[in-house]
């Protein structure tokens, strides 16, 4: 099809146009008409009528996202000015940042001894994807509050995304992966990515919507179920078709597991388990059909196990009111005679901290990831706001306070993402044993550094985002979305204190006995 042909006016021509009735403005070259428009404009006519007639470029860029002009733009769109050319990029879904900091480094230009083709390959398909697929749900779900629905939940499936979330393994096996990137070539770094680009939606509850859940529910499955159950299961959730969580916190066991008191308590027959309790803060368990669950089966730490506990009767879901979007699917869960076949069992009766302790490693640097890429997306929020914004007739960013603002949060931002893939490095050559024996201590760590980093950088990007940084829509959308819940990091999958605890705990282990000062 022929390029629509684009109308050329002179700036004489556009600045005649300029009352109510007859009202165009010119914003990067391009010539709208808002005749129509400005009694529908949120920010109202007066300010339209302050620039009608004249280029608006500035004005319009101090006080919105550029989204708004892909999303309503063409609508009203009538031409250029003559001879003009474009001086502002238009971002495309999969774009990579050009703003200094907003991207790793490797994909800004350095070196990396990290990442092969088809990394790169794999991050721009994965980013299109999140961006052209499922953004547009996403913004409107964490508004409204309602969760992914099942078409998405199936498109992540067929594109493989859900799939790439669990990391490399046999599960990949004969699957078609984003990017073209072989099954037998994807290692943690691909999975690092995965996790990064979910959470660049800068959507907290949405995106832990989509699918956190799986992330930490599926592997006690994928690496404990017997071998029917865990076929089923697992392909089930693999395709989006079906939904599963982590059921392990109760009100009175968080950190603490061996504090557990769900019972499991097998019938005269020894054919079911039936169990009765109760759990707190699981993430997707109000949308969930399975609930990969901790219940005791007998007394002390040698008393718990784990069940895949499939939604039936007895189960229920409430949910529960968090500081993030109900989109996430947080609940209570209640468990009331609720019969669970004995085939259900993952791993061993009376050996389920070692099922759970099997993922407690990646559920943290899997945090990390997102957390460390949310950051990022704030640091890039803040340059391009800093740089846009105009105070006292000059851009903030010339504001020698707010340029230290965002040396402190990139060189620590820097630093936790540096080590991050470290880490992963050490992932990708390590086998289980050796992984769980030397890393658990150090991704401790990093959880830790990483979540009191996003506390500088949450309280940083507000005092330079003021007032839009406490707003939910427009300019300050990521950022407030970011302060607000940025502690979940902090809490969920080991708190800070118990991370601090155990990444020293595990140095004393290793530590030399003939070590002196
Ligand atoms: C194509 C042109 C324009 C479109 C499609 C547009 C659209 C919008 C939309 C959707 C909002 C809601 C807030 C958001 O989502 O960011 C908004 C807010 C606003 N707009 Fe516009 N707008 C346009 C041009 C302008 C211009 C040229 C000005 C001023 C010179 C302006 C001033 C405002 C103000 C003051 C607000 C309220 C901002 C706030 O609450 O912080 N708009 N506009």
């Amino acid at each position: 099809m022929a390029k629509k042909e684009m109308r050329q006016f002179s700036k004489e021509e556009v600045a005649s146009h300029n009352k109510e009735g007859d009202l165009w403005i010119i914003i990067d070259g391009v010539v709208y008409d808002l005749t129509n428009f400005a009694d529908l404009h949120p920010g109202g006519l007066t300010v339209l009528l302050d620039v009608a007639g004249q280029d608006a470029t500035q004005e319009f860029y101090g006080l919105h996202r550029q989204s708004v002009l892909t999303r309503l733009g063409p609508k009203y769109e009538i031409g250029r000015i003559l001879g003009s050319s474009s001086q502002i990029t238009m971002q495309k879904p999969g774009d990579i940042s050009e703003v200094p900091f907003a991207e790793p480094s490797a994909w800004q230009g350095f070196c990396s001894p990290y990442y092969k083709e088809s990394h790169f390959k794999f991050r721009t398909a994965v980013r299109k994807f999140m961006q052209e697929e499922i953004l547009p749900e996403g913004i409107s779900n964490e508004e409204s509050g309602t969760t992914a629905d099942a078409e998405t939940f199936e498109k992540m499936g067929a594109f493989g995304l859900l799939a790439c979330r669990m990391g490399p393994g046999p599960h990949l096996k004969g699957m078609s992966l984003p990017g073209g990137v072989k099954p037998e070539e994807y290692d943690y770094f691909h999975e690092m990515i995965a996790h990064e680009e979910i959470a660049g939606l800068g959507l907290p509850g949405y995106q832990d919507s989509v699918a956190t859940g799986m992330v930490i529910g599926l592997p006690p499955v994928l690496h404990f179920a017997q071998k029917e159950l865990k076929q089923k299961v697992v392909s089930e959730v693999l395709s989006g078709k079906k939904r599963i969580c982590l059921a392990i916190t109760e009100a009175t066991a968080g950190s603490d597991v061996a504090g557990v008191r769900t019972t499991a308590k097998k019938t005269a027959d020894g054919k079911h388990y039936i169990v009765n309790g109760t759990k707190k803060w699981i993430t997707n368990g109000h949308h969930c059909d399975y609930f990969s669950t901790a219940v005791r089966t007998g007394d002390g730490p040698g008393g718990i196990s784990m069940l895949l506990i499939e939604r039936s009767e007895g189960l229920e879901t409430k949910a529960i009111k968090t500081s993030y979007s109900p989109s996430a699917g947080t609940c209570y869960i209640t468990f009331e005679n609720v019969k669970v076949p004995v085939e259900n069992l993952l791993g061993k009766e009376g050996q389920g901290f070692q099922v759970i302790m099997f993922n407690f490693n990646h559920e943290r640097w899997f945090i990390v990831a997102g957390v460390t890429r949310a950051m990022r997306l704030v640091v890039e929020e803040c340059f391009m706001w800093a740089q846009q914004r105009l105070v006292f007739g000059k851009p903030l960013i010339e504001q020698p306070v707010i340029r230290a603002k965002l040396a402190h949060m990139i060189s620590e931002v820097e630093a936790v993402h540096t080590w991050l893939e470290s880490i992963t490095y050490q992932m990708t050559k390590m086998n289980y044993t050796e992984a769980s024996k030397k890393l658990g201590g150090p991704i401790a760590l990093m959880k830790l550094r990483c979540t009191r980093v996003a506390t500088r950088v949450s309280d940083e990007a507000c005092q330079i985002f003021g007032g839009r940084a406490i707003t939910k829509t427009g300019m300050g959308r990521v950022v407030e979305g970011f302060q607000r819940t940025f502690k979940f990091a902090a809490i969920l999958g080991g708190s800070e204190e118990i991370m601090a605890d155990l990444g020293i705990r595990q140095a004393m282990r290793v530590y030399p006995k003939g070590a002196r000062l």
